[in-house]
């Protein structure tokens, strides 16, 4: 049986090898390929990624609006694969909220901003819906907006008007697709403080998807996709520098799979003209990682690797904590030419 204590510390999202393969007329598109993430309750994480990277499916997938073609994904205790029609039914109405990008998927235009919030509550039957609609309205500082419709209201004012629908039967995950995609920069930094808003006074996880560049100074951790696979994650905290003053750190980490793959920054692979094979060395406190026919990466026969003329990509138990910025950080000395990604950066 599962403790009180064991349920508050299972993750709201608990994703592992999940696969989605579109297949088009005989043409396979992998859209996720082994795909791992774990979102602890009440986190507020942003997806980032290219274009086709995934994104998209992910979150169709933890809707309940699509099914994986392998793998898990457990959402706040609910398994998206094995759910029945009737459990998608209560899992869309209670589990999950979501916020799309068209304003026109999330509101019904012929209704008030109150009547929009109130759809869900009616649909599942909830009572005493006046008192839930005013706390939604006022949580998201949209008052003003309760008895406008949706074309009255500017597009702030709608997406957090969304949020309020999404959030109306108090779901543990709130998912949102490109929430800001049509939103000028204050705008969406309005939206994007509604979210965190939510999650900070309700308790609920946000999974956000963004391509919006201004997103990392409102979440705290960023999981980036690439080639549908988490990649790299970005964590930021706020510490004090010696002087007392508050400073912004930012670290970057390699997502490493329960297999042990991890996926090299395209600068690092780039870097060392890195193709198809590479050489690894365990040290003591890292892995090296060399390109073949470098000439001089570790020796198979001893073991022993040399780093001299290579570069040294990984780091230490966290395997790639990294500076602010995209990749890089200061190169330690007596090891010519290494980029280390360890370190912190700060980023305001
Ligand atoms: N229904 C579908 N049928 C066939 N292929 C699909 C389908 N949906 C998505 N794909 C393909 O799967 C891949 C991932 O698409 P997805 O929409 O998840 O990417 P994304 O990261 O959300 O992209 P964007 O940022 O452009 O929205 C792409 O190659 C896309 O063409």
């Amino acid at each position: 049986m599962t403790t009180t204590t064991e349920q508050a510390r299972e993750p709201d999202i608990l994703c592992h090898g999940l696969v989605r393969i579109f297949s088009t007329e005989g043409v396979e598109v992998q859209a996720l390929q082994g795909l791992d993430l774990r979102v602890e309750r009440g986190d507020v994480v942003a997806i980032v990624g290219a274009s086709g990277s995934g994104k998209s499916t992910l979150l169709s997938i933890l809707s309940g609006l699509d099914r994986p073609t392998g793998g898990s994904a457990v959402v706040a205790g609910t398994d998206i694969g094995t759910m029945s029609r009737a459990d998608r039914v209560r899992y869309q109405r209670h589990t999950v909220g979501f916020v799309w990008q068209q304003t026109s998927r999330n509101l019904l235009p012929y209704l008030t901003a109150a009547e929009n919030i109130a759809v869900p509550l009616v649909l599942s039957g909830a009572e005493a819906r006046a008192e839930r609609v005013d706390e939604l309205l006022s949580l998201l500082g949209i008052e003003h907006c309760r008895d406008r419709r949706p074309e009255q209201m500017s597009g702030g004012e709608q997406q957090r008007t969304a949020i309020a629908v999404a959030l109306a039967n108090s779901p543990r995950v709130l998912l949102a697709d490109e929430p800001t995609g049509e939103l000028d920069d204050a705008t969406s930094a309005e939206v994007l403080e509604a979210l965190r808003g939510a999650s900070e006074r309700l308790g609920v996880t946000v999974l956000v998807v963004t391509h919006d560049p201004t997103v990392s100074e409102h979440v705290r951790r960023t999981v980036q996709i690439r080639d549908g696979r988490t990649a790299t994650e970005v964590l930021r905290r706020t510490e004090r520098d010696d002087s007392g003053a508050e400073v912004h750190v930012a670290e970057e980490f390699a997502v490493l799979d329960r297999t042990g793959r991890l996926q090299l920054p395209e600068e690092f692979v780039s870097a060392l003209a890195l193709r198809e094979r590479v050489r690894l060395a365990l040290e003591t406190d890292h892995v090296g990682v060399w390109p073949d026919g470098a000439g001089r990466g570790p020796s198979v026969a001893d073991g022993v690797a040399d780093p001299g003329g290579n570069a040294d990509v990984a780091g230490t138990a966290d395997t790639m904590a990294g500076s602010a910025g995209p990749v890089g950080g200061a190169a330690r000395s007596g090891r010519p030419r290494r980029r280390d990604l360890r370190g912190s950066g700060t980023d305001g």
